[in-house]
């Protein structure tokens, strides 16, 4: 199967050298086309746009930063748009809302091509051992379709209907997943500062009810402050925003996701951005604590 990828930051480059390495052929572009090298070493084409791109492949994954992206890369000059037409696929692997995703659907489609937005959960690692969890939504045909090139992504697909309701789904992880990082972040601080050891925190909170992978993967590398980027706490940031958005729309008040934003924006402001979004745990020492 021969796809198009665009977009290889953290997630883009983990996936597509593992559908390359599936014996998927794949024609990758990135806004800084000197990323695309790597690839070419596994085996990719380049493609000198994202317009090259679509009238190469019949199917073509993007993964990119944010709403902005995902929006140039379609609308913008050599973009999407210029090649897509009947018979092409887009599947859309951003986190973004479901307006971007609306949008980016409404365009291709007038096109004649098809689309699904298909937004993941897991990070860089996950990504590396095709371990993804997929939330799609859009053409089910579509769906249908690029299933093999799912299946080697990721541990399991969901087919969540219409477009849309995959951005949202991943919304809502993504909102519990950075207010979760806020409450362990303060309760690492809280049993360092009241003179536990915060280690053995770590390992009573893995034998209770509360254990899960994030805080076994995270907690180790927090207590050595070594946020190597897995997850850049700017995108984390970015969902929160949206996540908080929809709540606006559907009028759920979200105090807790309201003061982990808070938190992220603090830690974005502090140069933070580029760093895991485990690093939020730098803004709680930042403050002052001197009694
Ligand atoms: N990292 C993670 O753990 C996970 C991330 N995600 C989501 O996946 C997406 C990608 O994340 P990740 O790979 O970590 O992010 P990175 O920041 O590592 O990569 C972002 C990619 O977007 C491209 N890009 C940014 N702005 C533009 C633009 N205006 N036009 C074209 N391309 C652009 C970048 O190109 P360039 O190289 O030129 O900057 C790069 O290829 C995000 O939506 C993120 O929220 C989802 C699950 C897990
Ligand atoms: O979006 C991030 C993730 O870990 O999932």
């Amino acid at each position: 199967m021969e796809v198009g990828f665009l977009g290889l930051g953290i997630m883009g480059k983990a996936m597509s050298i593992n559908l390359l390495r599936h014996g998927f052929k794949v024609t990758v572009w990135n806004r800084t086309l000197s990323k695309c090298d790597e690839l070419v070493e596994h085996g990719a084409s380049i493609g000198e746009t994202p317009a090259a791109v679509i009238k190469k492949c019949k199917y073509t994954i993007a993964m990119l930063s944010d709403p902005s992206a995902a929006l140039s890369v379609i609308f913008d000059k050599d973009g999407v748009l210029e090649q897509i037409s009947n018979g092409k696929g887009y599947i859309d692997m951003s986190t973004v809302d479901d307006d971007t995703s609306l949008k980016i659907s409404e365009a291709i489609k007038a096109k004649g091509g098809d689309f699904l937005e298909a937004p993941v959960s897991g990070s860089k690692k996950p990504a590396e051992d095709g371990q993804l969890v997929i939330l799609a939504a859009g053409d089910k045909a579509l769906y249908d379709e690029i299933v093999p090139a799912f299946d080697v992504l990721g541990k399991k697909s969901f087919y969540l209907g219409e477009v849309g309701n995959g951005a949202k789904m991943k919304l809502v992880v993504n909102m519990i997943m950075g207010s979760m990082m806020n409450a362990f972040s303060e309760g690492l601080t809280l049993a360092e500062r009241s003179g536990l050891n915060p280690a053995t925190l770590l390992d009573v909170l893995d034998l209770g009810a509360i254990s899960n992978a994030m805080f076994k993967l995270k907690g180790p590398t927090m207590l050595k402050n070594s946020y190597s980027p897995a997850f850049p706490l700017k995108h984390q940031q970015k969902d929160m925003r949206l996540a908080l958005a929809l709540g606006d729309e559907n009028a759920v008040s979200m105090p807790v996701a309201a003061a982990a934003n808070e938190a992220f924006k603090t830690a974005r402001s502090l140069g933070l951005g580029d760093l895991d979004f485990s690093a939020v745990h730098e803004t709680l020492k930042a403050l002052d604590h001197s009694t």
